[in-house]
This record gives structure tokens, sequence and C-alpha cells, in this order.
């Protein structure tokens, strides 16, 4: 956190500096009788007050446009608090204006800049807020898990795909799908037996978990087969986490016999569900029979 801030930071920290230099270069240090300390406890408190804003959002927001309105509109509330505490301190020659305007000018355009991020930061709270309530409401429907992975099942994939469609269409982000299927599982099955089958496709799905980001969705599409669902994903990165999937699939070298994955992805584009998922079982149909071909072909 403190590093993705360090650049306002030091910003912070030198404007305030350039502000305490200049105070007393221009102006020269009042009598102590003549300083009202009641004005000093109350703009020294809205100083205080403006500093927190500052630093709760610099150590509560990700990097990124809405943070950078809220904390320059902070820092400018800052700046100008700091120069009005040091006024009760100093006295600035009468012809001289810039310490007046650089004490009331950056109080109002601060202002603003904090009220664009503000309408900014409501707008993002409310599709976080849409997108948690929806996920929630998933996740705690246990009906949707399957009993043997502990995954979720078809009808789960079907709601969430349709929703994620909708919510990356709003917002131009990009989805990608991959499915993957083992290769030759009934064959693996009628030799090891369904228990060995059963074992292998808890281990499996435990391992695609733990590859998987914390946003993606992985569900047990049917069988042998499996959908992940990448959120802002493009096709590329999806090709990638493709290739990392089939490499992982080492670890699961089972005394039995090695088992292979076909897999395949594709960017969600503005599809139906239906759609996305019937071109993926075609999809994954075409790389299956491609890869037994090549198997089947003499050297
Ligand atoms: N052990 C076990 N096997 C399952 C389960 N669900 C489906 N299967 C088996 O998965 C196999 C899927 O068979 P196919 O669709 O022909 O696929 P495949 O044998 O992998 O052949 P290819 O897809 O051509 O590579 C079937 O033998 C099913 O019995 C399960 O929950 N446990």
């Amino acid at each position: 956190m403190w590093r993705q801030h360090r650049y306002k930071i030091a910003l912070t920290l030198l404007l305030l500096q350039a502000a305490l230099v200049l105070a007393f270069q221009l102006g020269e240090v009042k009598p102590w009788a003549s300083i009202d300390w009641l004005d000093i406890l109350g703009e020294g408190i809205v100083l205080l007050v403006a500093l927190c804003w500052l630093t709760l959002i610099v150590t509560s927001r990700p990097a990124g446009h809405i943070t950078e309105w809220l904390y320059y509109g902070s820092l400018l509330l800052v700046c100008s608090f700091t120069l009005d505490l040091l006024d009760e301190f100093l006295r600035y020659p009468a012809h001289l204006r810039t310490m007046s305007w650089l004490e009331s000018l950056p109080a109002p355009l601060g202002m603003l800049a904090l009220t664009y991020g503000l309408v900014g930061w409501h707008r993002e709270q409310r599709i976080i807020n849409r997108q948690l309530q929806g996920r929630e409401l998933f996740l705690r429907d246990h009906r949707l898990l399957d009993p043997l992975t502990q995954l979720y099942g078809l009808d789960y994939l079907y709601a969430v795909l349709k929703r994620e469609i909708e919510l990356h269409r709003e917002q131009q982000q990009p989805l990608s799908l991959l499915m993957l299927g083992i290769d030759q599982f009934s064959a693996f099955n009628r030799q090891h037996g369904m228990a060995a089958g059963d074992q292998y496709l808890v281990q499996l799905a435990e391992l695609l978990s733990s590859q998987l980001r914390s946003s993606d969705v992985l569900c047990r599409y049917a069988g042998d087969r499996f959908v992940v669902l990448l959120v802002n994903t493009r096709q590329r990165e999806a090709d990638i986490m493709a290739q990392h999937l089939q490499q992982q699939l080492t670890l699961l070298d089972s005394s039995e016999q090695q088992l292979s994955l076909s897999i395949t992805s594709q960017q969600v584009n503005h599809a139906e569900a239906a759609t996305v998922l019937a071109r993926a079982e075609q999809q994954l149909l075409a790389v299956k029979r491609k890869s037994q071909a090549y198997q089947l072909q003499p050297d």
C-alpha cells in the first residue's frame, strides 16, 4: 500500500515543507501576546481532520483515477488549512497578497476535486455492491455444489456466466472461458475402477482450484469436463493459463496412469451463455478428435 502511494506521500511532505518555508520567508513572527489561542485550536482541529482524510484515502483506496481526485482534493485542503494555521503565528506585510491567495484559493478547489472524487467513489461502490450481492447469493446456495468434487455444477455455471457476461459488457472488460476434459477417462475407469476415477476427479478439482485466482470461477461442467470462467482476462492470457494448467497436471502423476487434459479457450464477447458453452463443447470435441487422430497416425 505504501509503495503504490509513495509519490503521493512524498508530494504531500514536499508541499507542506514548501508552505512552511514560504510562510517563514515572507512573514514575521507575531508577538506572543497577540496570538489568539482559541483560533489556533479551531484551525488546528480542522487541519488534523483534513490530514486524517488524506491518510484514510492513502491507506484504504487502491491506485486509480478516483483515488487521485480524492487525494489531490484533500491535499489542497491540507495546504490551505496549514497556511491558515501559520497565519495565526506569522504576520505578512500588508502589500503582499500572495499568502492570502495561497490560503483561500486551494480550499474551494480542493472541495470541488474532493466532491468529484466522492461522486466517482459512490458510483464505483454501487457497481461493487451489485456484484457482491449477486455473488453472495450464489455462494450461499449449497444445493448448487457437486457432491463429489465440491465444485459448482452446471446450474450455477449457467447463472454465473449469464451475470458475468452482462457485467463485463457493461464495464467493457474482457471475460474468457476455458473448457477442460480428461482424455480417455472411460478407459481409466475400466482399468482402475470407478473409485480410483472418483479420487482422480477430486484431486484434479483441488489442483485446478489451487491454480486459479480468487475471482475466477471453476465448475464441474459434466462427468469428466470442467469449465473455468476467467474474469478480466483476454484470450491471450487465457491461453497462457490453459498451458499452465496442463503443465500442472503432471503433479497428479497417479501411480496407476498419467492422464492428459484437452483444454479449449475462448474470449466471451457478447454471446449468450448457452452459445458460449455450446461453442466450447464443439471446440473441445475438435481438439480431442485431433489429438486422437495424431495418436492413431503411424510413425
Ligand atoms: N469415476 C467417475 N467417472 C465418471 C464420473 N462422471 C463421469 N465419469 C466417466 O467419464 C467418462 C467419460 O467418457 P467419455 O465422454 O467417453 O470421455 P473419455 O473416455 O474421456 O473419452 P474422450 O473424451 O474421447 O477423451 C465415462 O466413462 C463416465 O463413466 C464420476 O463422477 N466418476
